[in-house]
């Protein structure tokens, strides 16, 4: 039995960092997504081994069942019906199985998200054999959520071929799952994510899993309906960043300038909110919408000041902002900052004209952009994987 699952990236419109210190954020899904897939061998195929195909690196690993059950001897027992947090002893031992597998330099930033891969399988699969294979249509490292992507693919994929999940395994195309099953991808997501972010929020993930543009706050989201059209032009400054790292700054700053950070958090707050409510409310016509853009334009600078006030801005993403302000357009950094990927509002009204003149002059500083589909849909699975 093969499963395929997919689950898109996102963006963040407010409250990055912010969120990590239990401030309201704002996110949406987005139309890129990281697909996992997964194969039980069949006895006939003999195969002793959980083996793990990164497709566009393209980098495979392969792990004997034995191995793992020698360096990971307490795992295999866990329900998978309740999701635990790695252990220090057991990241250690999972750290050495990825070691062993000899990672190329280039590609040593991957390792986190190897061993997120071993800590979830083994934790809801034990050491059954199995091949997982994992693409993606996202940057990785960029600020649009490749990690939580990843970690809500593989525990949808896993999950699937348990039974916690009830599937149609008639169901030609994507399927999506029921209400107690989501939360149960996304809470093994969380888990995966805490392997490779350090000190998550739970943003990303939650967001991943449910697709749709949401308001966060402290693990809990609320679905936001928009009541207009928002365009966003997404800039890869292509400037490598680790999120763990950058969160790790963050809270650093936060215990040498407790009371001026939380002050900073609090007005990011105030930012996630004001925004939340600008896009829900009702709009009449095109001049509340462009009256609505601008002060979601002005609410996005505000951000970015505060974001800059945390650490987590740099120099290509101050030159983002630089370019698209000379055509009045507001930017912001999305995700963790620190080089990635930056947010430019597009108004409704503006031009196609003015649009391709922003990225031609962006794209000639060396930037990538892309417009992509906001506030789609959230994971889902295939039990036909080649329809
Ligand atoms: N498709 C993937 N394959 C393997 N690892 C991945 C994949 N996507 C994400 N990761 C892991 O997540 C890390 C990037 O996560 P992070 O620093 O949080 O940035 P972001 O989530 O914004 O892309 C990668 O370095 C890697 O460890
Ligand atoms: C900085 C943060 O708010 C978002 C990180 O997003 P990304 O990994 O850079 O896509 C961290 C978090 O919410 O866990
Ligand atoms: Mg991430």
């Amino acid at each position: 039995m093969d499963v395929r699952a997919r689950a898109p990236g996102k963006i963040i419109l407010a409250g990055e960092h912010a969120v990590v210190h239990d401030t309201t954020a704002v996110a949406a899904a987005i139309d890129l997504y990281t697909y996992v897939s997964l194969h039980f061998p069949t006895p006939s195929e003999n195969d002793d081994a959980l083996k793990l195909h990164l497709k566009d690196i393209p980098l495979e690993f392969s792990w004997p069942v034995g191995r793992l059950k020698e360096v990971l001897p307490e795992l295999g027992s866990h329900p998978a019906s309740s999701p635990s947090s790695c252990s220090f002893e057991t990241i250690k031992a999972i750290t050495s199985l990825v070691e062993e597998q000899n990672i190329p330099e280039a590609n040593i930033a991957l390792a986190s998200g190897i061993s997120a891969f071993l800590w979830m399988y083994t934790s809801i699969h034990g050491f059954k054999p199995a091949k997982a294979v994992v693409t993606s249509e996202l940057p990785l490292g960029a600020g649009l959520g490749s990690s939580a992507a990843l970690c809500v693919a593989l525990s949808a994929a896993l999950l699937a071929l348990t039974d916690y999940v009830k599937l149609d395994f008639n169901h030609q195309g994507w399927q999506m799952f029921g209400d107690s099953e989501l939360e149960l991808v996304n809470k093994w997501a969380f888990e995966g994510e805490k392997i490779i972010h350090g000190k998550p929020s739970g943003l990303d993930n939650t967001v991943s899993t449910y697709g749709n543009m949401i308001k966060f706050l402290s693990g809990e989201l609320t679905r936001i309906k928009t009541n207009m059209p928002i365009k966003m032009l997404i800039t890869n400054t292509k400037v490598g960043r680790n999120t763990k790292t950058l969160v790790s700054n963050v809270s650093d700053r936060t215990m040498r300038h407790s009371s001026a950070m939380s002050s900073v958090f609090n007005a990011v707050g105030s930012i996630s909110n004001e925004l939340a409510s600008i896009i829900q409310s009702p709009v009449s016509d095109d001049l509340a919408i462009t009256k609505k853009e601008e002060k979601l334009g002005e609410l996005m600078e505000m951000n970015q000041g505060l974001l800059q006030c945390m650490g987590v801005s740099h120099a290509s993403i101050e030159t983002v902002i630089r370019i698209t302000s000379k055509y009045k357009l507001s930017t912001k950094l999305t995700g963790a900052g620190g080089g990635g990927c930056v947010l430019t509002l597009l108004p409704n009204l503006l031009s196609g004209t003015v649009v391709d003149k922003v990225i031609a002059d962006l794209e000639s500083c060396g930037f990538q952009c892309l417009i992509a589909g906001i506030g789609g849909r959230g994971m889902e699975i295939s039990c036909n994987p080649s329809s």
